[in-house]
C-alpha cells in the first residue's frame, strides 16, 4: 500500500525538476550521492536515534554523545569514509560533541600553525584518534581579546622546556569545547615569554590527561564548567575549564611555523605574518558559514511544511480553510528566509573556494590575500548566523503554538544554534573587523591601489558615488545589473560616509569607537552585497533541469528585494533609490511570492533532509502532523500513569483543603 503524503498536492504543483535542484543545493550530483547514501546511513542506525535526546539528565547526554561518537567512529573505520564523507556523517549525527573540535580546530591548528616535523610527529596520531584535542583559546577574562589572554609559557633554556602557568583567576581556561572530560591533549594560547620578554599570544601542544588512565598530569586542574542554554541542546559538549601549575613541556611542542625559540632562548619572529595564529578560527568561520545554510535550510523546511498542512480560517460554504502558507503575511516572513537559505548556501560554496585559493597561497609564501579571507570569513560568519538565528525563532513563530513544543523540532534547533554568534567571534566584534579593513580600502581609493577582490566596487567608487537607479516599474527591479549597482551603490556611499565621518577625529581610534554602530551598519552593507552578487554569479552559471534556474533567479530576486526593502532606509538616504522605487521594489517582491508558493514544498524538498535529520513531527515528509503529534504525546513520561507521582503529597491536600473550605 502506498504511504500517506498529505504533501502529494504540493508537490505537484512544482514548476521544476527536483531532482536536478538536489544537485544544485548539493553543490555536485558526486556531493548529493554522497550526502544521501551517509544520510540514510545514519537515519537508519538505532544508535544514532534522537528523538529522545531532551529528556536525558545531562550525564546520560554526555555518555548517549561518547557512545555515539565511538560508533560513530567504527562506521567510519568499517566502511573505509574518506574525510568528507566523515565530516557528513558527523553533521547528519547532529549531536555536538568533542570530535567538532578535535577534527575542526585541534588538527587544523596544528596543521595550520606547526612546522614539517611537528606535522610529521601529531598528526598520525590526531588522524587515528589515539590523542584527542581540543583548542583551549578563550579564558575567564578574556575571549574576543585575543591579545589580552593571560596564561603564560615561559621559556626555560636550563631544561630546553617551556613553564605553562595560570597566573590569575582570570585566565583560567574557560569554554573550550571537548577539554572539560574528553580531550587528552590541547592547543593552548598563551603569552611567550623569553628572557624577561613578551612576545604575544602563541599556540603550543599541551598534554592534559594521562593516556591510560585519563587522569589529569600534575599541575593541571580540569573540568567542565556547568550546564548551558535549553535541555539537550549544547550540552551534549563538554565545554571546559583548565588551569595550569607550572606545567612543563619540551620547547618542540610550541607551533613553530609563525615564530620559533632557539634552543638558546632566541625569539625568531619569521616572514609569515603573525595573524596565522589566529588562522585555525578563518578555517572554523568558513565552515560555520556553511553550516548556516543547513541550519536555516532546516527551520524553513519544517516551517513550510506545517505551513502547506496547517488551515486557519475562511471555510467558504463548509470546505476547507485557508492553508496558513497562501497568508500574504506568513509568505512575507518565510519565503525571504527560504531565499536566504539558498543564498547562504552559495556564498558558503563560494567562501569554501576562497578559503583554499587563500590556503593554496599561503603555501607558496603569498600572503596577499590574507587580509581579504579574514573580512569576507568574519563578515559573512557575523551576517548569515545572526541571521539564521533570529530566522530559527521566527520559523517556530510561523508554526504557531505547535513550533513551541519540543518535538517540533525547533527550540533545540534554536538553543544549539545561537551560541553560534558568539563562538568563533561575537558577531559585533568580527563585524567591526570587517568594517576596518573597508575603512581601510577606502583611505587607500586615492593612492593608486586598486581595490580587488570583494572590494573591487570600491575601485568604481567615482561612478557609484553619483549612480542614479534607473527603476521606473516593478518589473525594472528584475534586472540584475539594477539590483547589483544599487547594493554597490549603497555600500561605498555608507562606506564613503562613515570614512569622511572618522577624518573628523583627531584620533581615529576615538572615531571608530565612537561611530562604531555605523561602523557595523556599513559591515553588515558590504557583507550583504558579497551575498547578492554571489548568487547573481552562481546564474551565471549552467543550470541544467527544467526550470530550476528559473526557480533560482526567482529566489535570488526574493533575497535582494527583501533585504532592499528591510534596508529601505540606508538605500533612499545614501541617494542610491527613491522612495518610490522602495515602493515599486516591494510591489515586485509580492508578485515573486505568488510566483514562489506553488513550488516551496518541493523547493524545501530539495534540501534532501530526512526525518531523522529534521527531527520534527512538524516538517516530516508525509505532513501527517495532527496523528503524530496526538501520539507523540501520549509517549511523554508524564503519560506514564494517569495520576502524576506527587499527587498524593502535594495536590490531593490542597484539594481536599480546598473542598473543606467550600464546606465552610
Ligand atoms: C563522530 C566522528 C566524526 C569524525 C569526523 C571526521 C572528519 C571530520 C572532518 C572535518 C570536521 C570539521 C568540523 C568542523 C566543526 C567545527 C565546529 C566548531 C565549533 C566551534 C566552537 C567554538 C570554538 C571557539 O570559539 S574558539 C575561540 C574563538 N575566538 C575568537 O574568535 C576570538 C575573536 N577575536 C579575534 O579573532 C581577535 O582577537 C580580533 C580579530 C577580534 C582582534 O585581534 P587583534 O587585537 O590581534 O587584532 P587587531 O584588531 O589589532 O588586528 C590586527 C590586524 O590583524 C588582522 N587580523 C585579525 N584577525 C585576523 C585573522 N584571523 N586573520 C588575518 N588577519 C587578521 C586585522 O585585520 C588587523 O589587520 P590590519 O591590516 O588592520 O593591521
Ligand atoms: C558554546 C560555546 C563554545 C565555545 N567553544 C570554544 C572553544 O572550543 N575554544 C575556545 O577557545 N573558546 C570557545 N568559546 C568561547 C568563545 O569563542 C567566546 O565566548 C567568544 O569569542 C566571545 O568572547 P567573549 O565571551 O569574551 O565575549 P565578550 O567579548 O566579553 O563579549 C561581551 C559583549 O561585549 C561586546 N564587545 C566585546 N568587545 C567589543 C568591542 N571591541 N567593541 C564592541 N563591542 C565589544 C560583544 O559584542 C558582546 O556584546 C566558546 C563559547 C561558546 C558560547
Amino acid at each position: 500500500m502506498e504511504a500517506l503524503d498529505y504533501h502529494a498536492e504540493e508537490r505537484r504543483k512544482a514548476e521544476f525538476n527536483l531532482d536536478e535542484m538536489k544537485i544544485v543545493w548539493a553543490g555536485s550530483r558526486r556531493n548529493y550521492e554522497l550526502s544521501d547514501r551517509v544520510a540514510r546511513l545514519v537515519a537508519s542506525d538505532p544508535v544514532f536515534r534522537k528523538d529522545n535526546r531532551t529528556m536525558l539528565t545531562r550525564k546520560d547526554l554526555f555518555k548517549d554523545t561518547l557512545r555515539k561518537a565511538a560508533h560513530a567512529w567504527k562506521r567510519i573505520i568499517d566502511l573505509r569514509l574518506s574525510e568528507e564523507e566523515a565530516n557528513m556523517l558527523r553533521s547528519y549525527v547532529d549531536q555536538p560533541a568533542f570530535t567538532d573540535l578535535h577534527w575542526g580546530m585541534f588538527i587544523p591548528a596544528i596543521k595550520g600553525q606547526g612546522t614539517s616535523e611537528q606535522h610529521e610527529k601529531w598528526l598520525p596520531m590526531a588522524y587515528k584518534m589515539q590523542i584527542i584535542g581540543c583548542y583551549a583559546q578563550t579564558e575567564l577574562g578574556h575571549g574576543s581579546n585575543v591579545q589580552g589572554l593571560e596564561t603564560t609559557a615561559t621559556f626555560d633554556p636550563q631544561t630546553d622546556e617551556f613553564d605553562l602557568h595560570s597566573p590569575t583567576l582570570t585566565s583560567s581556561k574557560w569554554w573550550p569545547g571537548g577539554l572539560g572530560k574528553v580531550s587528552t591533549h590541547a592547543v593552548v594560547y598563551a603569552r611567550l615569554i623569553t628572557g624577561g620578554q613578551d612576545h604575544g599570544v602563541h599556540g603550543f601542544i599541551v598534554q592534559l590527561r594521562g593516556l591510560d588512565d585519563h587522569l589529569p598530569l600534575p599541575g593541571i586542574t580540569v573540568g567542565d564548567i556547568g550546564m548551558k542554554f535549553g535541555s539537550g541542546a549544547y550540552n551534549s559538549m563538554d565545554n571546559g575549564l583548565l588551569r595550569f601549575d607550572h606545567v612543563r613541556i619540551p620547547r618542540n611542542q610550541m607551533l613553530m611555523r609563525v615564530s620559533q625559540v632557539t634552543r638558546e632562548g632566541k625569539f625568531v619572529q619569521s616572514d609569515v605574518p603573525r595573524q596565522l595564529v589566529y588562522g585555525t578560527m578563518v578555517y572554523v568561520r568558513q565552515t560555520i558559514v556553511s553550516d548556516a545554510s543547513c541550519a536555516l535550510a532546516r527551520a524553513v523546511c519544517i516551517a513550510t511544511r506545517y505551513s502547506a498542512v496547517r488551515r486557519q480560517f475562511g471555510s467558504q460554504n463548509g470546505g476547507p480553510e485557508i492553508q496558513v502558507i497562501d497568508y500574504k503575511t506568513q509568505q512575507s516572513r518565510l519565503f525571504p528566509l527560504l531565499a536566504s537559505a539558498y543564498a547562504f548556501r552559495f556564498v558558503g560554496e563560494w567562501l569554501k573556494w576562497l578559503y583554499t585559493d587563500v590556503t593554496q597561497r599561503l603555501q607558496a609564501n603569498d600572503f596577499s590575500t590574507l587580509p581579504e579571507a579574514h573580512a569576507c570569513t568574519a563578515g559573512l560568519k557575523s551576517m548569515t548566523t545572526s541571521v539564521t538565528a533570529d530566522a530559527i525563532e521566527e520559523c517556530r513563530k510561523l508554526c504557531g503554538g505547535h513550533g513551541y513544543l519540543s518535538n517540533s523540532g525547533l527550540p533545540e534547533l534554536f538553543a544549539v544554534y545561537i551560541p553560534t554568534c558568539t563562538y568563533e567571534g561575537d558577531n559585533v566584534v568580527l563585524l567591526l573587523q570587517v568594517a576596518r579593513f573597508l575603512m581601510k580600502t577606502v583611505s587607500q581609493l586615492g593612492s593608486g591601489k586598486k581595490p580587488v577582490g570583494t572590494t573591487a566596487y570600491m575601485g568604481r567608487a567615482e561612478h557609484l558615488m553619483q549612480c542614479r537607479c534607473e527603476v521606473e516599474m516593478a518589473q525594472d527591479w528584475l534586472k540584475p545589473s539594477t539590483i547589483l549597482e544599487a547594493f554597490e551603490a549603497r555600500a561605498v556611499r555608507m562606506s564613503i560616509a562613515c570614512a569622511k565621518s572618522l577624518g573628523k577625529f583627531s584620533n581615529p581610534e576615538d572615531g571608530f569607537a565612537e561611530l562604531s554602530p555605523d561602523l557595523v551598519e556599513v559591515a553588515i552593507a558590504h557583507c550583504q552585497l558579497i551575498v547578492v552578487s554571489k548568487f547573481l554569479e552562481k546564474l551565471q552559471q549552467d543550470i541544467p533541469g527544467k526550470g530550476v534556474k528559473r526557480q533560482l533567479e526567482i529566489l535570488c530576486n526574493v533575497y535582494a528585494l527583501h533585504l532592499l526593502h528591510k534596508h529601505l532606509g540606508d538605500f533612499v538616504a545614501t541617494g542610491c533609490i527613491t522612495p518610490n522605487q522602495g515602493a515599486l521594489a516591494n510591489e515586485q517582491l509580492r508578485l515573486l511570492y505568488a510566483q514562489v508558493r506553488p513550488n516551496a514544498i518541493a523547493l524545501v524538498d530539495a534540501f534532501n533532509y530526512t526525518d531523522h535529520y529534521l527531527g520534527s513531527i512538524l516538517g516530516c515528509y508525509d505532513g501527517n502532523v495532527y496523528q503524530k503529534l496526538y501520539q507523540e504525546a501520549w509517549k511523554d513520561p508524564l503519560n506514564d500513569t494517569v495520576v502524576p507521582d506527587g499527587y498524593l503529597e502535594y495536590l490531593r491536600p490542597i484539594l481536599k483543603q480546598h473542598i473543606r473550605t467550600a464546606r465552610l
